[in-house]
């Protein structure tokens, strides 16, 4: 797990030898002190050289021995030993040095990286803090601020960002480790005294404390009610306060904190998900490791409103040939401008050049001839939509993948406009879709393997966290948000306000409340798909029937709101009111309470006191009952589907782990006990009816949440 040569006569060659990522395993930290051990005792080595295999330094501590019981010698000891040796260690840094990685070149005299090369103290983002003296070491040599930032965010910098904080010594274009052994060469000898980060003084500016306590109050604004970034910044302030040991026993007793906490468990959780949901399946038992996905060189989007642009964009910026199509003259002038200036800030943030020769404008169709893939991004309409694809259908060559973004219609039904259904599936972006990072990819039964494969890998490659789900009204992620935002307007019937969900769904840890999400994205978009379905009856009726639509319990409320042309920020004012139309501020609006105040006198309401906790589990346990039952209809393979899609899809914060993994956390007897509750006390609302999946996973003892799959289908089975 660390091989140990010599090379160039008198330079030890320590190589990290566990793939994929070198992480430091028990075994791999076993090799590393079997082979520093040697490398000391060596007569003939003057220098050492600590490296990985594969063009990779180091992916830091092995995340999957964390709750476990760890074994094999302890890092801090391990680095320590290598910055206390009299004779210089240089590491040779290629491909990333994460986590307990860059601590480990830390304690290195030398650091020589390959210009490519990324760096970073991301435990934060598991949920933990750098606790192999990364806390300590890091603001002694780039000082408090920097190390503040990079410590408290996990932001991976750069080679050159890198040498410029003076986090390495030297940059490299050409081999790394050759260059580091050359280095090591000519410092052989020389003393150490000033190498030993330990050792350094703490640059500090002269107001400690009102430094930490500005950092403290951003870093608890950002963290959403994440723990490890607050652990962070007190880890780092015993850097700047204490001498270094007393700062190492702080840094080791808020990891312990940190390390057997739920939020450590749920973002490690995610980590894993975020990779598992790139190994896809379908209930036919297509497979990402048996589908070949097809080489797509030149796409199409059709319709270039705001998510065909953001498509176009994001299509450009991988290197793709783009022809964007928008038959309307206006739309499309509108557009080109407007992608082009969406391609030059994302180049100028970048360092880039835009790409903006790689796109082609049309206003006819027909342009479309020649491309290897379709996104279809036109009005949320079925007949128009349908009318394209049979277009489509009959003007692409042989072979072309047609894809849809939509966002809740039947992907199968469109499928069935074309010649070639099997070619047909969904790409779901989210909005804006250049910047967004989750990508739903929708396959309907007649979808072929390779279809799923090219759209898995195309998404891949725009950067995309891609989950491929199964055809449903709504896929996953709008299917569940839909019990969820219907129980938000229930809970506003009963006596809440929408200050006072938002509130708690915020303290929870959402960017933003359900009611000003709503307000963001626009209160008619729902409207529209509600006249659609029939739900909607104008006017403020009264009675019983005034809220009952197709036998269950209806709010009428935010149909009342489009009705006074209340569309949320675009208009000025939805269940806030904003300064102006266009304005993000959400303010208190008198209007609204004194409305609702009316709308439950009409109906016969008493408003009754509603707390947080009622608010989270009526809205949380509706949305998580949903999960259940696409995991009972096979829309989504797993559990780790569904998380990954809220938590990069609709800002349910990730050290909670996703909805699923959540209500594993929250226990799965728990959550049926409030279903059964709420259910009983309004029986005209299905969604509060426990998924039977639910029932039988707690009837077969609730397994955790990595056991669900196979519970699953063993349940299946049994069916
Ligand atoms: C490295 C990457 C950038 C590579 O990316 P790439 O895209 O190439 O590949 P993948 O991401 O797909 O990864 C491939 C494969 O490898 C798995 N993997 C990646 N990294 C790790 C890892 N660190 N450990 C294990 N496995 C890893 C990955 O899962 C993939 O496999 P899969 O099967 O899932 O497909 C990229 O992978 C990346 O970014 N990795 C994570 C980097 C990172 O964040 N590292 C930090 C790790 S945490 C750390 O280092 C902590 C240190 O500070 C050490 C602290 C010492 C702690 C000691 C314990 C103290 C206990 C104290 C408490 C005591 C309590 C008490 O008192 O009781």
């Amino acid at each position: 797990m660390a091989q140990f040569t010599r090379v160039s006569r008198s330079v030890g060659l320590i190589t990290l030898q566990n793939p994929p990522v070198n992480a430091l395993s028990a075994v791999a930290r076993q090799g590393i002190v079997d082979a520093v051990k040697r490398a000391l005792s060596d007569p003939k080595v003057k220098s050492v050289v600590i490296c990985g295999q594969n063009g990779i330094f180091c992916g830091g501590a092995d995340i999957k021995e964390f709750g476990t019981n760890i074994t094999g010698p302890p890092l801090v000891p391990m680095i320590h030993a290598i910055e206390a040796s009299n004779k210089p260690v240089v590491a040779a840094i290629e491909g990333s040095a994460f986590g307990g990685g860059l601590e480990l070149a830390l304690g290195c005299h030398y650091r020589v990286a390959h210009s490519k090369a990324k760096l970073g103290l991301t435990e934060v983002t598991l949920g933990l803090l750098p606790a192999a003296g990364g806390t300590q070491r890091l603001p002694r040599l780039i000082g408090v601020p920097a190390a503040l930032n990079l410590i408290t965010t996990g932001r991976h910098v750069t080679a050159a960002e890198a040498l410029q904080l003076g986090i390495v010594d030297q940059v490299t274009d050409h081999n790394a480790v050759d260059e580091a052994v050359k280095f090591a060469l000519s410092v052989a000898g020389k003393s150490l005294d000033a190498r030993r980060i330990s050792t350094y003084p703490c640059p500090c500016p002269s107001d400690v404390d009102a430094l930490f306590e500005e950092v403290m109050q951003k870093v608890r604004q950002s963290a959403r009610g994440a723990i490890a970034p607050i652990a962070c910044v007190q880890a780092v302030r015993a850097a700047a306060t204490l001498p270094y040991s007393q700062g190492m026993e702080r840094e080791q007793e808020l990891m312990a904190t940190l390390f057997t906490s739920g939020q450590a468990r749920a973002l490690q959780y995610c980590f894993f998900a975020q990779r598992a949901v790139g190994r896809w399946s379908m209930p036919s038992g297509a497979r990402w490791d048996t589908s070949k996905p097809r080489s797509i060189h030149k796409a199409a989007v059709i319709g270039l409103g705001t998510m065909g642009r953001g498509i176009a964009v994001a299509l450009a910026q991988t290197g793709l040939s783009v022809v964007a199509v928008e038959t309307q003259e206006k739309q499309f002038m509108e557009a080109k401008k407007m992608v082009s200036g969406m391609m030059e800030r994302g180049a100028k943030r970048h360092g880039t050049a835009p790409p903006l020769d790689k796109i082609t404008y049309s206003q006819n169709i027909q342009a479309v001839a020649d491309v290897d893939l379709v996104i279809e991004a036109v009005f949320e309409d079925m007949a128009l939509k349908e009318k394209v694809f049979q277009q489509l259908s009959t003007i692409c060559k042989q072979g072309t993948f047609l894809c849809t973004n939509t966002s809740a219609l039947d992907v199968d039904h469109l499928a069935s406009q074309t010649r070639n259904p099997e070619l047909v599936v969904g790409m779901h972006f989210f909005a804006p879709a250049h910047v967004m990072k989750l990508l739903e990819v929708v396959y309907g039964p007649r979808s072929s393997p390779q279809a799923v494969a090219t759209a898995m890998q195309l998404g891949k490659k725009m950067g995309k966290v891609s989950v491929a789900v199964g055809n449903c009204r709504g896929f996953v992620g709008n299917r569940m948000l839909k019990p969820y935002l219907e129980q938000a307007l229930f809970l506003l019937e009963e006596g809440a306000t929408p200050e006072l969900v938002d509130g708690a769904l915020e303290e929870f840890g959402f960017a933003l409340g359900v009611f000003k999400m709503s307000d963001l994205s626009g209160l008619d978009v729902g409207w529209k798909v509600r006249k659609g379905d029939g739900l909607v009856e104008p006017g403020l009726a009264s009675g019983p029937s005034a809220r009952i639509r197709q036998g269950r319990r209806y709010s009428p409320l935010g149909d009342l709101l489009c009705e006074q042309g209340r569309f949320g920020q675009k208009t000025g004012q939805g269940w806030y009111r904003y300064d102006k139309p266009g304005s993000r501020v959400p303010r208190y609006d008198p209007w609204l309470h004194s409305f609702l105040e009316e709308y439950r006198t009409q109906h016969g309401i008493v408003a009754r006191r509603i707390d947080q906790q009622e608010v989270l589990e009526r809205c949380l346990y509706a949305l998580i009952n949903e999960g259940f039952r696409i995991l009972e209809d096979g829309i989504a393979a797993g559990p780790e589907d569904i998380d990954i899609i809220y938590v990069f899809g609709y800002s349910w914060p990730r050290h909670r782990g996703g909805p699923m993994f959540y209500a594993s956390m929250v226990g799965l007897a728990k959550v049926l006990e409030r279903l059964e509750h709420y259910h009983q006390a309004h029986p005209d609302v299905p969604y509060m009816q426990p998924c039977n999946l639910l029932r039988r996973l707690v009837a077969s003892g609730s397994p955790p949440v990595h056991k669900w799959k196979e519970a699953i289908k063993k349940l299946r089975s049994q069916l």
